[in-house]
Order: structure tokens, then sequence, then C-alpha cells
């Protein structure tokens, strides 16, 4: 074992998850990789099971979201543990493939850390995976929302809990609506979201550290900060 602690990013949508990664992700390349999910689904043209386990997508969270297909859902619903990427983010990144039985009974074995169903198949992120990542000396992210951090909390994976935030409800609407990547629909279900997940939050004990993304500068500095045993732990391991 690697001896690293995966990392849960959490927070409402457009509280800048992924601005704040992104940023950490070019400043220290190599260091930071996500989980492949598991599906139910055929594989398109071109997929290889497992492929996606060293590729460090762009977009935060593709570890924990089937981005193709869950946009091409019409039953999605912001009550499920998976976060909401941009729909224009979308990544090719490969899935673990299986069967509806073998899923079910790794779900039934606790062997998922999350779960859902969008369209008739299933996908869903095993600790497993996360391990993997792990193995191979990169800190797992893991991009959950609230519920998603609940059932981490369930297991055994220790990870370092992290929420951003916004600093009100009406800088995160602006900032939303500046995105221009939300219908008025997607962005009401959002704030309604980011009303629970706000106070979900303040809950004390649940994380490590809750960031309020206000000046990017300083919620990037707290968030390295944060990060720097860990990374230090990648970058030693390599030399
Ligand atoms: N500190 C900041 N000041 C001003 N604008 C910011 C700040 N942080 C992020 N933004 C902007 O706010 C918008 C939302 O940020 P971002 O897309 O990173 O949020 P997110 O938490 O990853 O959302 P989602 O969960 O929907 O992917 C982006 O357009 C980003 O450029």
């Amino acid at each position: 074992m690697s001896g690293l602690r995966p990392v849960v990013l959490s927070g409402p949508s457009g509280a800048g998850k992924s601005t704040l990664m992104k940023r950490l992700m070019k400043e220290h390349e190599d260091v930071f990789g996500f989980s492949v999910s598991h599906t139910t689904r055929n594989p398109r043209p071109g997929e290889e099971d497992g492929k996606g386990l060293n590729k460090l997508p762009m977009l935060l969270g593709a570890t924990l979201l089937p981005v193709a297909d869950v946009f091409s859902s019409e039953d999605l619903e912001m009550s499920t543990s998976f976060s909401c990427p941009n729909e224009s983010e979308t990544t090719d990144e490969d899935y673990h493939f299986t069967t509806r039985e073998a899923m079910e009974e790794g779900i039934s074995k606790g062997e998922f850390i999350e779960n859902a169903e969008f369209s008739g198949n299933m996908y869903g992120t095993s600790k497993a995976a996360v391990e993997d990542v792990l193995a191979k000396n990169l800190i797992c992210i893991l991009d959950v929302d609230i519920q998603g951090v609940k059932r981490i909390k369930e297991t055994d994976l220790n990870p370092i809990y992290i929420s951003i935030q916004p600093p009100s409800m009406e800088i995160l609407e602006k900032r939303l609506r500046d995105r221009q990547t939300e219908t008025e629909e997607s962005l009401q279900k959002r704030l309604e979201a980011a009303r629970i997940d706000m106070e979900l939050s303040k809950e004390p004990g649940v994380f490590d550290i809750v960031i309020i993304n206000d000046d990017l500068e300083r919620a990037y500095e707290e968030l390295k900060d944060i990060l720097n045993e860990e990374i230090q732990k990648v970058q030693e391991a390599k030399s």
C-alpha cells in the first residue's frame, strides 16, 4: 500500500471544485488520479475495460460520473449521490464493464461506495477502484455530494474530507449564471441542492476543512495546505 489517503471533495455545484482542482492538477502533474467506475452498460466501439485507470481527466469527478450517459438520461435526479458535471465537459473515460448480477452482488457485499441507475444501466464506484489509484501512487479524488460523503464515512477508506463552499447563495447563483452551462430548470435544481448542502456542511465533524471560495487565491492556498502532506508523500515515493 502507498499509505496515501484519498480526498473527498464536496460542495454545491458552482462552488468552484473544478476550478480549484484543475489548478492543483496543473501545478502538480501526475499526483492526482481518478478511479474507474463500474457500469452494466455495453462498451461502445473502442472502449476497453478499465483503460481509464491512469488517465487524469480534466473533469473533476469523472471517476464517479457516467458523464455522457447521465446527460442522455432524462431521469437524472439531484438527489443521487453523483454530482453533476457541466454538460459540455464530457469525457471518454472507460469503465469496468460488468453484469447486473455481478454488480448487485458487489453492492450487497458492501464493495461499492456509490451506485446509481441511469437509463436502465447501473453505475458505481468500488472501493477497489479507489485503492487501485492509491496503489499507483496517485491521490484519488472523489467528487461526491453530501450523500456520497455520508456513504464514504461508512467505509474504511479514511479520506481527507474537504468541502468547497460559495461565500453566499447570491454569489453562487451569479457564478452559475455566468458559467452559462445551465438551463433555468437545472440552475434552480442546483440552487435547491446547494441550500441543503450548505446547511449540512455546517454539521460539526463532517469535513476536515470547509473552504469558503471567496477569493480564489486564498481558497487555493487553503486547499494546497491541507493536501500538502499527501502531495509530499507522492513526490517522495517518486524520487
Ligand atoms: N473564487 C472565485 N471567484 C469568482 N469566480 C469563481 C471563483 N471560483 C470559481 N469561479 C467561477 O465559478 C464558476 C463555477 O465554478 P466551477 O465550475 O469550478 O464549480 P464546481 O463546484 O466545479 O461546479 P460543478 O459541481 O457544477 O462542476 C466557474 O465559472 C468559475 O470560473
